[in-house]
């Protein structure tokens, strides 16, 4: 199977390690000098026990994307604007898999043609290290169901076992990105303000409290799931990526634009439509957007 990579951050690095050891994967980054890296090097993954390096191929070449068979899409909510006329030129028989936190790419996603459209939620820690190396900091699922079309359309890359790097198939893609969305509002703004790593979340009894109290204000707002599951939830996630500094945290480091506002942001207007008071979750927003805005100053 044909597999194109648009985005070589940390998260399209990490499936080129994995998934290029079975498929012809094609990475397309975003820079010349990266691309010239991944053709010379390849890319290396650092895991909890080894380090391996996946030759994969890299291009800027656009027409190129029609000659894959799957494309996987692994770059951030905000970068998804500046691809959206890319990603309409894609043949709308290729397959199209999104993996971004939150969930405004939906509106996107929902004016593609495309026949087979896949939204995944991904519970793995990477973190780009360099332009070609990524280092596997939590060992986690990649949760995926069909937003429109047949899933089995990725049938090979569904059936492929690898232990460190399992897929999952789910009926409904509505259930697996809210869950996921709320494991983001909670690990990912508090790690960030916090300045620590996701197992810091659970295992300072000060921090855990703060998690207690955010989680609890936000869950009001779903009646239909059930509280304490998707608390265990979160908190298996915190525990699987413990050593993991979250993709906000990275932004944040790195004094780039975060995702809030298509995680804790969306949760606000959800909020607003309820007519709910969310003045902790108000709170972290506010802290997340200053301390971007003095990044980016
Ligand atoms: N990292 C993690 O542990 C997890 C991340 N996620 C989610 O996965 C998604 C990707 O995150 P992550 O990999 O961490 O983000 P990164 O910021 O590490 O990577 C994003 C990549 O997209 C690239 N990019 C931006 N615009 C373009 C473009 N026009 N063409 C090609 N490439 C482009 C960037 O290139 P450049 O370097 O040139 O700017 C960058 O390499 C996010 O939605 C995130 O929330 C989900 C679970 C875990
Ligand atoms: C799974 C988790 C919390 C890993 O850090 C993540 O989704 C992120 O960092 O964005």
């Amino acid at each position: 199977m044909r597999i194109g990579i648009l985005g070589a951050g940390s998260i399209g690095l990490l499936f080129a390690s994995y998934l290029g050891k079975q498929f012809d994967v094609t990475l397309f980054p975003r820079r010349h000098e990266q691309m010239d890296l991944i053709n010379e090097k390849g890319v290396t993954i650092e895991t909890l026990d080894s380090t391996f390096t996946t030759r994969v191929r890299a291009t800027l070449d656009k027409n190129e994307f029609n000659k894959q068979e799957l494309i996987i899409i692994a770059v951030k909510q905000y970068h998804l604007e500046n691809i959206q006329a890319d990603i309409t030129n894609i043949h709308n028989e290729i397959p199209l898999l999104f993996l971004q936190n939150g969930k405004s790419h939906l509106k996107l996603i929902n004016h593609l043609e495309h026949e087979s459209i896949i939204v995944g939620s991904i519970e793995h820690g990477a973190l780009k290290i360099n332009e070609t190396t990524v280092v596997h900091n939590g060992i986690g699922l990649t949760k995926l169901a069909p937003y429109r079309g047949e899933i089995n359309r990725i049938s090979p890359l569904l059936n492929w076992h690898c232990e460190y790097f399992q897929f999952k198939t789910y009926l409904d893609y509505k259930e697996i990105l809210l869950k996921k969305l709320l494991v983001n509002a909670i690990i990912n703004p508090l790690t960030a303000i916090l300045k620590v790593k996701n197992g810091e979340l659970i295992k300072n009894t000060f921090f855990m409290q703060i998690f207690h109290d955010l989680y609890n204000e936000i869950i009001q707002l779903f009646p239909e799931l059930d509280s304490k599951i998707v608390l265990n939830e979160i908190i298996r996630i915190c525990r699987n990526t413990e050593n993991n500094e979250s993709s906000m945290l990275k932004d944040i480091t790195l004094q780039r634009k975060t995702e809030i506002d298509a995680i804790v942001g969306y949760i606000l207007e959800l909020a607003k439509e309820k007519n709910v008071q969310l003045p902790l979750t108000n709170m972290v927003y506010g802290m997340i957007k200053g301390m971007e805005k003095r990044g980016i100053e």
